[in-house]
């Protein structure tokens, strides 16, 4: 039987909508804006999955110059213990230096016992008596709930304070701050509040990729891309991945046609419709649920390199270059516009 090769490149895909910038983004970052003087930390969220995909440009402008945590979220998701998943963290946390960088599992006990000691730590040295007030923020659906869930149980006890889900949005509204550590006047830390935020998704997506990457780990909500083109690109992935054609061995052999896959999952897991047609929508966006909860390969969508950050910057700056182009374009022709407007 001839070797079988993995596609190198995704097919573009030009008609994939590059914008997810909702009315509860954008009021909840003006919020975040008029917030900032009485905060002292900021806890922002990644996905491990997507470490360069998930920088929002809006957080950077809002937060430059601030005490901040980069916490890289669902790592339970793409890290598989190996030494190149520790080299990949290693080349990430020098993005961030002077910054810390931590790297979670929301239902690790340990992960979230450095969180909530990186807390205290900052409380000891802040020892503002009104206590330490840190705002959680990052892209929808990363996890920020979740892990201020985490910290309350782990830090006082206490049961969920926000609501989580698997869709993004669910959080809309900056809520109170949540406590999660207790004043202690013996060990000299005053109490530390938690304050969850609606996720922010980024302006503007720089390419199609992007928009895949980013509707794949959850950022967007599933009715934005289509399932089957959705599952295509997961496709594209795992086989990439060493040993990725095994994790869907038990529904068809190895292929690079989404369709094949999913006709052979539809025939083995009963995603029949009218007439025994297979239901290939319903079998994409199983396949893509099941590599979420960790159940398809655990991987990193983006390529990290030491220079990866840079050049993600870089290409930040000239997206914002040509959209301030397109935008003098605009306004130019609009003025021209209301001239000839005038002088008829
Ligand atoms: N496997 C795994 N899942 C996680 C982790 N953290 C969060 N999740 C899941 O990710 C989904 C989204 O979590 P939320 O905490 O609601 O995310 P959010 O950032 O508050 O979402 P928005 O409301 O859109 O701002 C939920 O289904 C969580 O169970 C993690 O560390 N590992």
């Amino acid at each position: 039987m001839a070797q079988f090769i993995p596609r190198a490149v995704f097919p573009t895909q030009l008609s994939l909508p590059r914008s997810y910038f909702l009315g509860h983004h954008a009021s909840g970052l003006s919020k975040m804006k008029t917030m900032l003087s009485s905060i002292d930390i900021i806890i922002e969220c990644r996905d491990y999955r997507v470490p360069l995909t998930s920088r929002n440009p809006l957080f950077e402008q809002l937060l430059s110059g601030r005490n901040r945590l980069v916490i890289y979220t669902k790592r339970d998701l793409g890290n598989q213990g190996h030494f190149s998943d520790r080299q990949r963290e290693d080349i990430i946390r020098d993005w961030h230096a002077p910054n810390p960088t931590l790297f979670t599992d929301h239902k690790s006990k340990q992960d979230i016992k450095t969180v909530l000691n990186f807390t205290k730590n900052e409380a000891i040295h802040l020892n503002n008596l009104l206590g330490t007030r840190i705002l959680v923020v990052g892209m929808p659906n990363v996890g920020k709930s979740s892990l201020l869930n985490a910290l309350r149980m782990a830090g006082v006890k206490k049961a969920k304070a926000a609501f989580t889900g698997a869709q993004p949005g669910i959080t809309r509204k900056i809520a109170s701050s949540v406590k999660i550590v207790e004043k202690d006047e013996e060990k000299g830390i005053e109490a530390v509040y938690l304050l969850d935020t609606p996720g922010v998704f980024v302006p503007f997506v720089p390419d199609a990729e992007a928009m895949l990457k980013l509707a794949l780990v959850g950022s967007v909500k599933d009715t934005i891309i289509a399932p089957v083109t959705l599952c295509d690109y997961l496709l594209f992935h795992i086989n990439k991945q060493p040993g990725g054609q095994d994790l869907y061995k038990e529904y068809c052999h190895p292929t690079n046609n989404i369709i094949e896959l999913l006709e052979g999952v539809c025939r083995k897991t009963g995603r029949l419709g009218k007439g025994g047609v297979p239901d290939t929508d319903a079998a994409a966006l199983w396949i893509i649920q099941r590599w979420r909860q960790g159940n398809m390969g655990k991987f990193v969508l983006d390529e990290v390199e030491e220079d990866g950050l840079a050049r993600k910057m870089n290409e930040e700056v000239a997206i914002s270059v040509s959209q301030a182009r397109k935008q003098k374009k605009q306004e130019q022709m609009a003025r021209s516009k209301a001239k000839h407007a005038a002088t008829i």
